[in-house]
This record gives C-alpha cells, structure tokens and sequence, in this order.
C-alpha cells in the first residue's frame, strides 16, 4: 500500500458553458509529499482544487482519494481530507483551544490528545489559550490547518495558503507542511502562483496553464540547474580545435558546426570552461549564446511572469 497514491486524478476535465477551464488534467500525490500546483491567475487552479473536494463535479474523468470516488463515493473520500479552500471561520471571542475543542467534538475518536497534537505540529502552543481575535493572519491559518487535521487526513489542500502572509509567516507555513508531511505521512497540496514560494515548500510541482496540466516535476531537478545540459551556441573565428578542446576538457560530445561557429549542449560550469580553453587554443569568440531556456527559467516564465 505504500506507493498508491492518495490521490488520483485521472483525466479530470471541467467545462462550464463552452469553456473548458480543466482540460484532461491527471496527476497522483503520494503519502508524505507535499504536491504544488502553480499557475498564474486564472490557470484553473481553483477550480481543480474545487473537483478534488467534491465542490463541483467533473465534465470528464474521476478523482480518487484514497481509491474512493470523489463522487460516487463523496463520503468514504472525504473522511480522508482536511481542505481549506475559503478563509477557516472561528469564534473570535473564544481561545483557539476553544475553537478546537469544538470542532473537536464534531469528529469521532478526537480528544484532548490530538488537539494537543496538533497544535504542537503547527506550533501554535503560545497562543492556544488567546482568543481568536487577538490572532494575527499567519497564526489564524495555522489555527485553520490545526482544525484541518484534527481527524488525521491522508490528504490536506490549501488553497493559495500563503495569500496575505509575511515572509516569516511563509517560513512558518512551510515548516509545519513538512512536519506534517513528515511526522504523519499526510499528503498535501497546496496552490500557489509564484514559483519563489513553491521552492520553499514542495517536493513536487504541477504546472497548470489555461486548464492544462503543462508539466509535473521534482522541485530539486528545477533547482539543479548547474547540472542541466543546454544547447548553446559559440560563435567562433575558426572551429578546427574544437575537438582537441573538448577532449582536454574530457567532454565527450557531440558537437556540430553552423553558420558562424558551432553548438553544442553544455552545463553551466562547462560554458565557462570550455570558453576559456578556446581562447587559450587561439580561438576568437564573438558570443555564447544559450539556444535553450533552463527549466528554471522555463517555470518563471510560465507563473510569475503573469502574475498580477
Ligand atoms: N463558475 C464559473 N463560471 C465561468 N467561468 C469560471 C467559473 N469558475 C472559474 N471560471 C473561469 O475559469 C478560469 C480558471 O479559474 P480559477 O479560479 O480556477 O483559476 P485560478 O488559477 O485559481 O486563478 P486565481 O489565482 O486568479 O484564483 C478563469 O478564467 C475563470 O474566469
């Protein structure tokens, strides 16, 4: 059981009207992971979000949380999920204690211990006993996922969470998703439209864009850009000690001659070197030119770029 997903989403699309706002959107998140969905405004990641709480219905393809339909088998799937999709509502005048042991007793085989729990995983043990109206936002939206979680979701989606939060409130976001993802196996997800926010918070990310599920990878291989071969272009006086070079530089690549000079796929530190060792070789270059973007930049372009 340990690699099925807790949530599959298989060929999901959405149509309202004519529009098609998710369009054939599949994706699987695993126990543990927490999953990013970025997109710039508009990209539909409201919408999905909505699907994967049963809050609107799919024009096509099934959602499965923990192998039960979102559907056809609403409650069994829900048991499994704690979501905050709007603001979390609370009793200002109560203490955050209060609030949750409120909630508490709306869910079965919840006592005093998990709500401790809970609110030592969100580190919210200072100001448990205030009440609710002296809580600033951040510490509102941990009290928000504190109830979330009380009754021990395999899944927990946060809808745009770090929306309003100070840079130390975006710390604190991302610390307790990892503790959760970490001490309690959850699976979450959570949207967001900058990248920046992303790196700091997930193992992986699914970029939307207008309905479309464009791509899904490991936040790590976007960050390791120095090990990402690009195809670059040097233009060049002369290209004969160009194979000499490369095999100096023990870079066993193909390479080949164009209008000017010459390409090749190189990793950044690489670009560097083999500029230098061209130049040692009595070579002239005119210019380095990068033929590819980075998958890096590829991400920025693809979010924050139209961001508002
Ligand atoms: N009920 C609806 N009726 C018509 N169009 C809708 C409806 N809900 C969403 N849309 C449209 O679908 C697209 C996706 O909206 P959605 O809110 O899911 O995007 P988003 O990525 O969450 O954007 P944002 O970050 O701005 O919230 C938008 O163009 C929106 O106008």
């Amino acid at each position: 059981m340990i690699n099925s997903p807790v949530l599959e989403i298989r060929d999901v699309s959405k149509e309202i009207g004519r529009r098609r706002i998710i369009d054939s959107v599949s994706l699987k998140v695993y126990p543990g992971e927490v999953m990013g969905i970025l997109g710039p405004n508009g990209a539909g990641k409201t919408t999905l979000i909505r699907l994967m709480t049963g809050l609107v219905a799919p024009t096509r393809g099934e959602i499965r949380i923990r192998g039960k339909c979102v559907r056809s088998q609403f409650e069994q799937a829900m048991k499994h999920v704690g979501a905050i999709v709007e603001n979390p509502e609370f009793y200002p005048f109560l203490t955050g204690y209060k609030n949750l042991l409120h909630f508490a007793r709306m869910v079965p085989g919840v006592g005093e211990k998990r709500i401790r729990e809970v609110i030592s995983l969100v580190k919210l043990e200072e100001a448990i006993h205030d009440p609710v109206k002296t809580y600033s936002l951040g510490m509102r939206q941990r009290l928000g996922v504190a109830q979330a979680i009380l009754h021990r979701p395999a899944l927990l989606i946060l809808d745009e969470p770090t929306n309003g939060l100070d840079p130390a409130g975006i710390r604190e976001l991302r610390d307790y998703l990892r503790r959760l993802a970490e001490k309690e196996r959850t699976a979450v997800v959570v949207s967001s439209h900058l990248l920046s926010e992303m790196q700091l918070m997930c193992d992986r990310v699914a970029i939307l864009r207008g309905g479309k599920l464009i791509e899904v990878r490991r936040m790590s291989e976007i960050l390791r850009r120095d090990s990402e071969e690009l195809r670059t272009r040097f233009e060049v006086d002369r290209t004969d000690p160009v194979p000499s070079v490369l095999l100096q530089l023990g870079l066993n690549r193909e390479w080949k001659e164009c209008p000017g000079g010459f390409e090749i796929r190189l990793r950044r530190e690489e670009t560097a070197e083999l500029n230098r060792r061209l130049i040692e070789a009595g070579v002239r270059v005119y210019a380095i030119r990068r033929l590819e973007q980075s998958l890096e930049e590829r991400f920025l372009e693809l979010t924050e770029g139209d961001a508002p």
